[in-house]
């Protein structure tokens, strides 16, 4: 009776490993909508539970207390070995976070605009890489996220090169030109919820926010996806449009930026 008790305890706890430490990591490293459903829904909450923090502040503390101060691309790499190692988070990532940085070292811009701003792990991205002078405009409208990232962009040391601004991005497109004196961004990163990337370029095109040669990058537009948005400006005569292949942060699922160039 005994035996078969511990037998069984034993065959269970076998069982439990195998799933814990391969099947689950393998399936979450390349099935789209098992990774978010395993690191959105299910992690987040546990840990969250489990360590009474959220996920935002969890990543601010492995920041404070393993970046270099000033040091802006010790904070991005401490993001990366956070995300990597001990939790996944919904930022642009390492990998498609290359991408980001060539296309804004070759935009150059001296108006840009970022449309989720989450921890500011792109935010500080983006600003490492700006000319003299250009101020990088974040919208952000959960005030908890926007506090978690404040506090990481002062660690950058980049503040002065960011404008990060608490509201919802279709309160905040039209009120561009009378809060900051905006004529038209060179550079503009999509990377808010899904649903929002089509009518925010619209709203942009209808503020006349875009120049032509204005450069719009939008992440995440394979997984989770925005197929109404890719429609748009892969077909409008208005952008002409590119895809870069990638993967999702921190995982193996395929996901991509799209750079779009609004021809006027
Ligand atoms: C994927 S995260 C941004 C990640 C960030 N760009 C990075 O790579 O580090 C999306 C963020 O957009 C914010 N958001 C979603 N819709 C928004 C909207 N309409 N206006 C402002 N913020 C929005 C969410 O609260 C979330 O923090
Ligand atoms: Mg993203």
């Amino acid at each position: 009776m005994l035996l078969s008790f511990l037998a069984l305890c034993c065959g269970g706890a076998a069982v439990l490993y195998v799933l814990y430490s391969w099947l689950i990591p393998a399936a979450v490293q390349y099935n789209a909508w098992l990774a978010l459903l395993w690191h959105d829904a299910i992690v987040e909450r546990a840990l969250n539970i489990l360590t009474r923090s959220t996920r935002p502040q969890r990543l601010l503390r492995a920041v404070q207390k393993k970046a270099i101060k000033g040091d802006p691309q010790s904070v991005i790499s401490t993001i990366d070995y956070f995300c990597r190692h001990s939790e996944w988070a919904m930022n642009v990532g390492d990998e498609k976070g290359a991408i980001l940085d060539s296309v804004v070292c070759e935009v150059s811009p001296s108006t840009a605009l970022e449309l989720g701003t989450y921890c500011g792990y792109s935010t500080v991205r983006i600003a490492r890489l700006l000319p003299p002078g250009t101020k990088l405009i974040t919208l952000e409208f959960n005030p908890d996220y926007a506090a978690v990232a404040r506090q990481i962009i002062e660690y950058s040391g980049l503040q002065d090169k960011i404008c990060l601004v608490e509201g919802a991005s279709g309160d905040l497109i039209p009120k561009m030109q009378e809060l900051f004196g905006i004529k038209t961004f060179d550079f503009v990163f999509l990377d808010h919820w899904k649903d929002r990337y089509l009518p925010d370029i619209k709203l942009l095109e209808e503020c006349q926010l875009l120049r032509k040669g204005s450069i719009l990058l939008a992440d995440n537009v394979i997984c989770p996806g925005t197929p109404d948005y890719l429609e748009y400006v892969r077909n409008s005569p208005r952008y002409e449009s590119k895809y870069f292949k990638s993967h999702l942060e921190y995982t193996k699922v395929e996901d991509g930026l799209e750079k779009s160039v609004f021809l006027g």
